[in-house]
């Protein structure tokens, strides 16, 4: 059995076929650990939701920011953006057996937890320094929570928003969960009194002033952190004090897709076809 790790698809559903062929990815033999952000902006979301839902147990998956958005449109009244590509996954037959089992999906996985050195976690953005691995497994449990129960609805409704931008831990309903949803799927710089950026995405060269990234401040223990979102990486986290591992090498944006072999280290890629992101 292999473990491999994937960084965001956003709907590169051909690009991902290719890859699992590459890979000889068998789901009766093998394990896959998505990075989340599986929908919008690549040509093929829907494409992509059903592949990897018909994965079944082979499949382990963090919500991203853009998976996320999809549930705030069609399940907390959010609006469309003029750049979503999700409309054909709203329109299929099967948009609500997708949906439920997208909403079902956890902001944190992980393997390992009774051995500090085997250790691994994924999220979709990365874990910040502030949490021990404990403590970041129960706040995503806060919100995993509330997106399985019936409070789901205004939970999304309520999601979006860049406050509070530093987390603190008598932080209350709406404000608690989306700064842990914030943390989870969108951190990239934070400064060093916890404070998060939201503007900045490009690459480190665009590093605003008085922010770093999460993966330069140190931590009291060392797990390896799997991370996707952050294209403009490319896949390398320069600077990094922590095992941290980035994969979200840009496929949507013209790059490729890449898969981390989670015992051997080994990164297989697969080109994008045809670049779909927005310029
Ligand atoms: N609580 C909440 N509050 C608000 N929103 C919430 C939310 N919860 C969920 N959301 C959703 O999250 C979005 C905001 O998240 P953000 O993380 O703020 O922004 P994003 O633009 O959606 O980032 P994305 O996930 O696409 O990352 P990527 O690196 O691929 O792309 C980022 C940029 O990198 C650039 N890029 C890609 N590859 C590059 C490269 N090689 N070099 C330089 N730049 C590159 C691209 O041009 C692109 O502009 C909202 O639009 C909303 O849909």
């Amino acid at each position: 059995m292999t473990t491999y790790a994937i960084g965001d698809l956003q709907g590169c559903h051909a690009e991902f076929v290719a890859l699992l062929e590459r890979l000889d990815f068998d789901a009766r033999r093998d394990r896959l650990w998505l990075a989340g952000d599986l929908i919008n902006r690549g040509p093929d979301s829907l494409a992509c939701l059903r592949e990897v839902h018909a994965l079944g147990e082979a499949v382990s998956v963090v919500l991203g920011n853009h998976d996320l958005h999809l549930l705030a449109i069609a399940r907390g009244g959010m609006s469309h953006k003029r750049s979503d590509t999700l409309q054909a996954i709203l329109d299929a037959p099967d948009c609500d057996a997708l949906l439920d089992w997208l909403q079902s999906q956890p902001l944190w996985i992980d393997d390992g937890l009774d051995d500090p050195d085997r250790l691994t976690v994924m999220t979709h953005a990365g874990l910040p320094p502030w949490w021990s691995v404990a403590r970041a497994r129960e706040l995503a449990g806060e919100v995993e929570s509330t997106l399985r129960g019936n409070r789901a609805g205004g939970f999304l409704e309520h999601m979006y928003g860049d406050a509070p931008r530093r987390w603190r831990d008598d932080l209350e309903g709406a404000d608690r969960l989306r700064a842990i949803v914030n943390i989870f799927t969108r951190m990239r710089f934070i400064a060093a009194d916890g404070t998060l950026d939201f503007a900045a995405k490009a690459g480190l060269d665009a590093t605003p002033a008085g922010f770093a990234p999460w993966f330069t401040y140190p931590r009291d223990d060392d797990p390896r952190m799997l991370f996707g979102h952050w294209a403009a990486l490319g896949g390398q986290t320069p600077g990094a004090v922590v095992r941290a591992e980035a994969l979200d090498t840009g496929c949507v944006w013209g790059g490729s897709l890449t898969a981390l072999d989670l015992t051997s280290g080994e990164r297989i890629g697969e080109p994008c076809q045809t670049r779909h992101g927005p310029s």
